[in-house]
């Protein structure tokens, strides 16, 4: 697991404002007086928002000229009854003076409670494997085919193990069959590339995954002193030493276990995680499409597709620029015709970019970074990071929470995905996808 960090929104070095439409009013006379001068622009997608509104605002503005709103609008309307503003113009009320009531009735009632639409990825994922349950069972019938997804797992990282584990639980769940080798810290890439080659031969197998992190150069590092210290101490005999020479030539040799190699070695044919350098140039170039795409960012656009978020002419900005989460994420939301900033560690004021954004994808993997002053109001928020921090109160001791301060941005955005429950299940749900759709596309299976 990452390393542990204590910390809350509280406790970050970046002040918290509040960014809400508050505006402020006194009441006079039973009536709402405005001391705002300029009238606001503003949008509302939330329905619950808009029942709210609805409600609040027939208690705090004058109900001869609020009578309502309309439900279930995608924008707010408001309903003013032609005898209601008859009766405050007659009370000597100008006519701007009538639409800057109902104007800070709707923003008093927007203040009151502007908690964001929670994008539940838990459910959208489950329906997906739902859909993807029946997919299998007709392949399994008409052709007799079942997908199998093949994982591979180098070292004994914490969190790799449970990663695995719950493709495994989720895999078994839709009817994949599931191939797992899991091999040893110190393994030798060539090691790794015999089993990938082995299943890029095996017909039973239609996706494969190489877990990441691989063991990098420190852990390589550290087992290489080790051996040095045993040998100083025991004497050994020539092989071991020959072994501890090579390692310490591979650690002078190489930065990290030479991760482009393996991953260059999955056939794209089976490349689910989509993370080959052809899957990726293709996303990258118009006219082209990937065989493959990385499952955490299409797992973030099929969010945004199914709660009905425009993509197409927005402004988007994603934070980090990994070749896993952050940089595919960018070529996504291009693709649907966004416009796209990408935000990482050495931009200058981020936040004055983010909040430029009508749509926000965070994957950097610090705990609480964005913070509510970072977000533009109205603004859709998918927050990809997964953080375990210190919780006495949990059984394990630390919980999750993401990129984005939870609390801050939840009264800011008009959406924003959970964590844990937002993105997580949909990586997963996509590798499922995935798999499914290769399986399909190696038998041409329509
Ligand atoms: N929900 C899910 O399914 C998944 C979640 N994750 C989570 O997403 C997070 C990111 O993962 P991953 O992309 O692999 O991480 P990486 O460490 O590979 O990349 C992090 C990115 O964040 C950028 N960054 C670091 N610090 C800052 C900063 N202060 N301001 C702006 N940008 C910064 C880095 O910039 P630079 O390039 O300049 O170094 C880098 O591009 C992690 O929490 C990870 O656990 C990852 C995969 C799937
Ligand atoms: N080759 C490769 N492909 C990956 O897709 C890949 C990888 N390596 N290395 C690590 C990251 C991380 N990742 C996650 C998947 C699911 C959850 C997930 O399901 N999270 C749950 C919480 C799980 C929990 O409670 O521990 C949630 O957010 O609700 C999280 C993170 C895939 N990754």
């Amino acid at each position: 697991m990452a390393s542990m960090i204590f910390t809350d929104c509280s406790s970050s070095s970046t002040t918290a404002t509040r960014f809400l439409p508050l505006s402020r009013h006194r009441v006079q006379d039973g009536l709402l007086h405005s001391r705002r001068s300029t009238p606001l622009r503003f949008a509302v997608t939330s329905p619950s928002l808009l029942r709210t509104i609805a409600a609040t605002s027939r208690t705090y503005a004058s109900p001869s000229v609020l009578t309502g709103l309309s439900m279930g609008w995608r924008c707010p309307v408001l309903l003013v009854s032609v005898k209601g503003v008859i009766g405050c113009l007659g009370r000597g009320m100008t006519k701007e003076y009538v639409l800057h009531l109902i104007v800070d009735a709707l923003f008093s009632a927007m203040a009151a409670d502007t908690s964001a639409k929670i994008i539940d990825g838990k459910s959208v994922a489950k329906k997906i494997r739902d859909e993807i349950t029946a997919e299998i069972s007709r392949m399994k019938d008409a052709i007799g085919v079942v997908p199998g997804l093949a994982v591979i797992l180098v070292g004994d990282r914490k969190d790799s193990a449970t990663y695995v584990r719950n493709k495994k639980k989720a895999c078994v769940s839709v009817g994949i069959n599931s191939y797992e080798v899991r091999l040893p810290e110190d393994s030798s890439d060539q090691e790794v590339l015999e089993y990938i080659s082995g299943f890029n031969d095996d017909p039973a197998v239609h996706g494969i995954l190489v877990q990441l992190p691989l063991p990098s150069n420190s852990v390589k590092y550290a087992m290489t002193s080790s051996r040095i210290k045993l040998w100083k101490d025991l004497n050994p005999n020539p092989i071991g030493i020959m072994k501890t020479t090579v390692l310490i030539v591979s650690v002078f040799l190489c930065q990290h276990m030479n991760e482009q190699n393996i991953l260059n070695a999955v056939c794209i044919e089976k490349d689910v995680d989509g993370f080959h350098p052809l899957n990726i140039g293709r996303l990258a170039m118009r006219g082209r499409d990937p065989l493959f795409v990385p499952c955490t960012p299409k797992g973030c656009i099929e969010l945004l597709h199914r709660y009905g978020v425009d993509i197409k002419g927005k402004k988007a900005v994603v934070i980090g620029r990994s070749n896993i989460v952050g940089m595919p994420a960018a070529l996504l939301l291009q693709r649907e015709d966004a416009t796209i900033s990408i935000v990482h560690s050495r931009t200058k004021n981020p936040e004055e970019i983010t909040r430029q954004a009508d749509i926000i994808i965070s994957a950097v993997g610090k705990p609480n970074m964005v913070r509510g002053n970072w977000i533009k109001p109205g603004a859709v928020v998918i927050d990809v990071g997964i953080n375990p921090v210190e919780d006495a109160k949990s059984a394990r001791g630390y919980r999750l929470v993401g990129d984005v301060c939870y609390e801050e941005a939840c009264k800011i955005a008009s959406a924003i995905t959970p964590v844990p429950g937002g993105v997580g299940p949909m990586t997963i749900a996509m590798l499922l996808s995935n798999t499914l759709s290769s399986a399909k596309r190696l038998h041409n299976f329509k």
